[in-house]
């Protein structure tokens, strides 16, 4: 498996750290509210549960599950409500969790529907953000980490559901999804 990867960007240690730093400023923020974290399945199911064990406030857990109509490595920018939340987020502060913002198409979409849905205040974490890639006006309110126009994987970020269970965060060889 670690063959497949051209480049290590950042070792379990650096986002480790990173997420430590991010959870720190999240605490200050939400000490005494209870805020729902909103979880994106399937990719940020790792940066999550690592994410929430280092916040020190109340909170409740939940998740969604979008399509991005995804075709390999390219995303066709039409996104799709799998499954739902199942909490009522009327009037209570949301911060969505996400592994990556490449165009921008799932996060416009969900962060919308749930500004529609009345939720208090909506704040994106996400562990990555490509914003060579942007096709849409989005902005995540806490990054990990930028990552150049490449095919990133590891760390819940998968190519045809592979690879999510490295720990480190790379770039995937052209050759593995290139013939
Ligand atoms: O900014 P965008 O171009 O919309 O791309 C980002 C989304 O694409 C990936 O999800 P994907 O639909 O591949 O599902 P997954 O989370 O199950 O891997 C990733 O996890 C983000 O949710
Ligand atoms: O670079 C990426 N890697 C994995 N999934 C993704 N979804 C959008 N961009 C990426």
């Amino acid at each position: 498996m670690n063959n497949d990867i051209e480049q290590v960007l950042y070792t379990q240690t650096q986002i480790d750290n990173r997420m430590d730093e991010i959870a720190n400023q999240l605490t200050e923020k939400y000490q005494g509210q209870c805020p729902l974290i909103v979880s994106v399945m399937t990719g940020a199911v790792v940066f999550t549960v690592e994410m929430i064990k280092r916040l020190k406030f109340k909170l409740n857990l939940d998740y969604v599950d979008v399509s991005s109509y995804a075709d390999g490595t390219q995303s066709a920018g039409k996104v799709k409500l799998v499954q739902d939340l199942s909490s009522n987020i009327d009037g209570r502060p949301v911060i969505i969790m996400e592994d990556i913002i490449d165009t921008g198409h799932t996060l416009k979409y969900l962060a919308d529907l749930l500004k529609g849905r009345g939720a208090k205040s909506i704040e994106i974490c996400a562990l990555l953000d490509k914003p060579d890639r942007r096709e849409v006006d989005v902005e995540a309110d806490y990054v990990g980490f930028k990552v150049p126009n490449k095919f990133i994987v590891g760390y819940g970020l998968d190519y045809r559901g592979l690879y999510r269970n490295l720990p480190y965060i790379g770039i995937l060889k052209r050759s593995v999804y290139e013939n």
